[in-house]
């Protein structure tokens, strides 16, 4: 299974492909444009998402309501674009109506993406380096997760800090259907609600004093059997390869298992996931420090997957810069922004959750139909369970 995505932010239109999605999984669209519209909810995002309504549209690998096995090719329009055609040069012949952005942000691509492909508007640069983009890899990792569904796996992501204000409270449900119905009841997507209007309070003072502010995120994933991924080869360490997903996303700095960097000052007797059998239950753990893995290979706890954010490059008061057509200090360009984009980017970070083991999982068993996965997967699963029991 391959991903990709085209379009610039204030262009036409985002394109997305997904290929070897098995055949016969029944897609619904409304529960991907579901996903969309909490994604541009989020309390703190600027003036950008009053403008668009993500709606999906499927226009190829996909006939009667079933993926048919081809690749899947998807198309969400920006409304915005309908502001912005003269801007990006719809014609070759307005180059006085570009708008052209010679004042990099720091923090931004814009820069050394400059530098690195030779363009004096950095306009070209930070289009693609939006995260606008990242609308498509939520309606990608959406068709993901329902293929996951299918097997039982349920991913969520949601928000623990945000501007150096984190969650105590680490009581919330556990039931997935519950926590997702918790998260997706609020606009900062926290898993504990009586901290809502604390974490709103924080939006507005970063918002009042001119600056933005960063965050905390977890995704969750119930429902996996032991043994995906691989302690082989480097690349096959499902850990790695989730990580490496996850520091894609725009902002994300920082990535954790478990426990995560309190791992590295406990003692080694407290850090592991002491291990247990029982007739009934074969083997289990008391404890999930290592939030799943071990090995690179899930090992039959939730996974717990931890991202940091940082602050939203573009500040109101744009920073000290450099001019690329003056080599004149300057002050950075202020592209209209959001005072922060967590709660969006836990869903993104869910997205890529989902994505990167729908890959894993379409690559380790049979999955030409849905069928055969399904039934290949079970067997795996099987064994799994036989051996814990034998
Ligand atoms: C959902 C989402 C929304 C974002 N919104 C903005 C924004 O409004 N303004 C901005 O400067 N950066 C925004 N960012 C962050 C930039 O896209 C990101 O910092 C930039 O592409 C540089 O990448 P890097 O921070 O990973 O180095 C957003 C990121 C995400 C995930
Ligand atoms: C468009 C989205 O996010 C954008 C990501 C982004 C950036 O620089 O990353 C900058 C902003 O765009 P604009 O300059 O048009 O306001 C955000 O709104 C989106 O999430 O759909």
């Amino acid at each position: 299974m391959q991903y990709l995505t085209a379009g610039e932010s204030h262009g036409p239109m985002l394109t997305g492909i997904l290929t070897s999605m098995p055949a016969n999984v029944a897609l619904n669209i409304s529960a991907i444009n579901q996903q969309l519209a909490l994604r541009q909810n989020g309390y703190g995002r600027g003036g950008r998402m009053k403008i668009e309504q993500d709606t999906v549209t499927i226009t190829a690998g996909m006939r009667a309501g079933r993926t048919t096995g081809s690749p899947l090719a998807l198309l969400i329009k920006n409304r915005d674009y309908a502001h912005w055609q003269k801007i990006m040069g719809a014609t070759a012949d307005n180059p006085d109506q570009l708008r052209v952005v010679t004042r990099p942000r720091p923090g931004h691509a814009d820069l050394v993406g400059g530098l690195k492909y030779d363009q004096q508007d950095l306009r070209n640069i930070l289009e693609r380096a939006s995260a606008r983009s990242t609308a498509m890899i939520v309606a990608l990792g959406s068709i993901a997760g329902q293929l996951l569904a299918q097997l039982g796996i349920h991913a969520i992501g949601y928000v623990t800090g945000l501007g150096g204000q984190t969650l105590a409270n680490t009581e919330w449900p556990t039931n997935m259907a519950t926590l997702r119905a918790v998260v997706e009841s609020n606009d900062m997507r926290l898993p504990d609600t009586s901290q809502v209007a604390a974490f709103h309070g924080a939006v507005d003072a970063a918002k009042a004093a001119h600056h933005t502010i960063g965050g905390q995120i977890t995704v969750q994933v119930a429902g996996l059997i032991p043994g995906i991924g691989s302690m082989q080869n480097w690349r096959e360490r499902l850990d790695g390869r989730l990580a490496g997903a996850i520091v894609s996303i725009p902002a994300i700095k920082a990535v954790s298992f478990g426990d995560g960097p309190a791992l590295g000052e406990m003692a080694g007797n407290a850090a592991q996931d002491d291990i247990t059998w029982t007739p009934q239950g074969g083997y289990t753990r008391a404890s999930n420090h290592l939030g799943g893995f071990e090995g690179g290979m899930t090992n039959g706890q939730p996974l717990l997957i931890h991202a940091t954010m940082k602050p939203i490059p573009t500040q109101p008061r744009g920073l000290p810069t450099v001019d690329i057509a003056t080599h004149e200090t300057a002050q950075a360009v202020n592209e209209r922004a959001d005072v922060t984009a967590v709660p969006a980017a836990s869903l993104v970070a869910q997205a890529m959750v989902q994505l990167t083991l729908a890959q894993e999982i379409t690559a380790q068993f049979s999955s030409a139909t849905l069928a055969d996965l399904r039934s290949s997967y079970q067997q795996f699963a099987q064994r799994m369970q036989d051996r814990r029991n034998d």
